[in-house]
């Protein structure tokens, strides 16, 4: 089975999708960005993909919210991931010298308080990884990788600060994506279950009465995150994520009333979730 991950070897989505799929499962193929990552499932030209979706300091990864929509993906799996973010420099590198930081723009997030700390540049790359391997390959003594311990003996980096995040606690929630299809038996058995609900009108207290569907049926919802259609400014669609408890008929019943009520209802993912 191909299964899509961000690359360079050394990144965190490696780590995590190692550890998701059993040895030998998996044909691994590498892509430079997320959104590649997406359309390379949503393409078909692998079988599955997995990418970030939220990080507990900096929250939504927008271009995978966006990307599964686009791409007609459906979620099958999730994965609660921990992240230690670290600071790599070139050997010879002298921490006060460090003028710049490179990252992917949700590691950069992360370790707000340290940038703005150090008072140094940041630089965007796709990867943590891509950010070490750069480094490495332009040997500047002056500039550093936001980037993990896997990437740093990958390059032979050196640690010059083991943790640059804002907070020690720090997970990341990674999905397993495959392309939807229109067979597929949604909520059947599963923990968790993931909804793009457009709104029938609007008006006010639309979304509070969508809310209140949920919490008449008791069903607890563990995300919600809105986004903009990109149709017109001020209009937006909500990802809403709620545990089905694997009671299919409770969340059945929300769905019927929901698209009763005339809001436009779509499952993107039922799923069993697990912390690595
Ligand atoms: O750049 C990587 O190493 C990734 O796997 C991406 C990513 C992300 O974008 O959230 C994944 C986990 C961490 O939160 C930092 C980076």
């Amino acid at each position: 089975m191909k299964v899509a991950y961000l690359g360079p070897h050394g990144s965190f989505s490696e780590e995590a999708a190692f550890k998701t799929f059993k040895n030998g499962e998996a044909d691994w193929q590498l892509c430079d960005s997320i959104l590649e990552v997406l359309e390379a499932v949503g393409d078909r030209k692998v079988e599955k993909g997995i990418v970030p979706i939220e990080n507990s300091i900096e929250g939504t990864i927008n271009i995978t919210a966006d990307g599964l929509l686009a791409n007609n993906l459906f979620i099958e799996e999730e994965v609660v991931f921990p992240v230690s973010l670290k600071l790599l420099v070139n050997e010879g590198a002298k921490v006060s010298e460090i003028r710049e930081v490179w990252s992917i723009s949700p590691a950069l997030a992360q370790c707000k308080d340290y940038i703005r700390k150090a008072a140094v540049k940041t630089k965007e790359f796709d990867s943590t990884s891509s950010a070490a391997r750069a480094l490495k390959e332009q040997g500047r003594l002056d500039a550093g990788a936001i980037a993990s311990s896997a990437a740093a003996r990958l390059f032979d980096l050196q640690i010059a600060n083991n943790s640059v995040q804002d907070n020690g606690e720090n997970h990341t929630r990674f999905i397993v994506v495959g392309k939807r299809s229109a067979e597929f038996l949604p909520f059947h058995k599963r923990d968790k279950i993931m909804l793009l609900i457009a709104p029938a009108l609007d008006q006010s207290g639309v979304l509070s009465s969508i809310l209140n569907v949920f919490s008449a049926l008791s069903i607890n919802l563990t995300w919600i995150e809105s986004r903009p259609t990109k149709k017109r400014l001020g209009t937006y669609h909500f990802f809403l994520e709620a545990e089905t408890g694997q009671d299919a008929e409770r969340t059945s019943k929300a769905l019927k009333i929901l698209r009763a009520f005339g809001h436009e209802v779509q499952v993107l993912g039922s799923y069993n979730t697990t912390r690595l």
